[in-house]
């Protein structure tokens, strides 16, 4: 836990002002879980080489350390909550034990069991899940659970949370607020009861409000881009629905952190699976767009006028958004790609940066073509190495929570 008081206040405005603290989530047991049987359930496009995707990951994480960035890391978070707080064990246990799965004699004896681990165990389990094999051995539930004679010892008792590696997803910060997302596939549902835990009970997070209290329809981080003060844009496609880009802009209005929102159709398509992967701001008035699409890119505008909200029709997203924010015009950094490289490149993340002042961007140094096109129009671009992290399909801004950015 970083224990110096910081000079900073929680809380985030924009994508690009100076970064001070984050959430990570180091990538641990639960990557080991990952199967050529099960991989495509759990959101990977292959089996990452799990020591090397640590390796990787502590570079990402040594790299904004030494740009002068808090770290926090999830599994020490959530492992600090758990200790500090018996509410967060329970809420945990009852959110990862599932009598529908387990039947209730057997998930009453396995939740029995958790509750008597130590905080990094049971951390553990809620991060790496469990199979039948590793369910505590009490002779008397092998005699009188069916459900443990029937499963196979390497099937899940508790699925393991891989994705989590993506923190951007399960939550994220707006204005002085934290929002906890609501995820759409099962793969990624449980993510957010671990989110949710951190924020309402680890010390660091005491006196911190919520945004998007209501959760009633799916929206999740990686969808979310803040564009300026008090401007918002959504991703609407595989994972944040119309339903929960509409109720997420009505919640920050009535909450005063927004007074614009722009709704960005994207396709419905693995690659696309939220506006981050296409679309990210690396400075104060620019984008790195891919390039296949942001001719076509459009906005739907949900504006607040004394409490009465308007939708207005799609329209050109760049130019939607360079009117609610005020500009002239938003510069999308033209990667000037020809079709198959900017289509290999999206695939691989390269239009995912992490910002950490505006105009200096993290990227994957396998993108080199983007890179070389951001360098070329003055952006400063710190690459990391993403050969495992980016199996998973996400890039620096999908694997990282800002969690205090400076006012631009
Ligand atoms: N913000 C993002 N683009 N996150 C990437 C998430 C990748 C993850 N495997 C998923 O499919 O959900």
């Amino acid at each position: 836990m970083n224990t110096a008081a910081a000079d900073y206040t929680l809380g985030s405005t924009s994508e690009v002002g100076r970064l001070r603290a984050v959430m990570l989530h180091r990538p641990g047991d639960e990557l080991r879980r990952l199967t050529p049987r099960n991989n495509d359930q759990l959101l990977f496009d292959g089996l990452p080489w799990v020591d090397r995707a640590q390796e990787e990951h502590d570079d990402f994480a040594d790299l904004l350390r030494s740009h002068g960035v808090d770290v926090y890391l999830l599994g020490d978070l959530l492992t600090e909550t758990i200790a500090h707080s018996g509410a967060a064990r329970i809420q945990g246990i009852a959110a990862a034990v599932s009598a529908r799965r387990l039947g209730t004699h057997l998930a009453d004896d396995l939740a029995g069991h958790l509750r008597g681990l130590a905080p990094a165990e049971l951390s553990h389990v809620l991060t790496a899940g469990m199979t039948f094999d590793e369910l505590p051995v009490t002779p008397s539930a092998e005699l009188s659970s069916l459900v443990r004679r029937m499963h196979h010892g390497p099937e899940f008792a508790i699925d393991p949370l891989p994705n989590l590696l993506f923190t951007r997803d399960s939550s994220f910060w707006i204005g002085a607020r934290f929002a906890i997302t609501s995820l759409a596939l099962p793969a990624r549902v449980r993510e957010t009861s671990l989110t949710d835990l951190i924020y309402a009970h680890h010390p660091r997070f005491t006196g911190a409000r919520r945004a998007y209290e209501s959760q009633v329809a799916p929206v999740e981080g990686g969808d979310v881009l803040l564009l300026s003060h008090g401007v918002v844009a959504v991703g609407v496609g595989e994972r944040t629905t119309p339903a929960g880009a509409e109720a997420l802009a009505r919640s920050l209005f009535d909450d005063g952190l927004a007074h614009t929102v722009l709704a960005v159709p994207i396709e419905q398509a693995r690659a696309f699976m939220h506006l981050d992967t296409v679309c990210t701001m690396v400075d104060t008035d620019a984008v790195v767009m891919y390039p296949n699409i942001a001719e076509s890119m459009e906005a739907y505008t949900l504006r607040n006028h004394d409490d009465t909200v308007t939708v207005s029709g799609a329209r050109p997203f760049v130019e939607a958004a360079a009117e609610a924010m005020g500009i002239d015009k938003l510069r999308v950094i033209d990667t000037g790609l020809d079709p198959i490289t900017a289509e290999r490149e999206q695939w691989d993340d390269g239009n995912n940066t992490l910002a950490l002042a505006p105009g200096v961007v993290v990227s994957y140094n396998r993108n080199v073509e983007t890179n070389r096109r951001l360098v070329d129009s003055g952006i400063a671009v710190l690459e990391i190495e993403g050969r495992e992290l980016g199996s998973g399909r996400g890039g620096p801004r999908c694997m990282s929570c800002p969690l205090a950015r400076d006012e631009l």
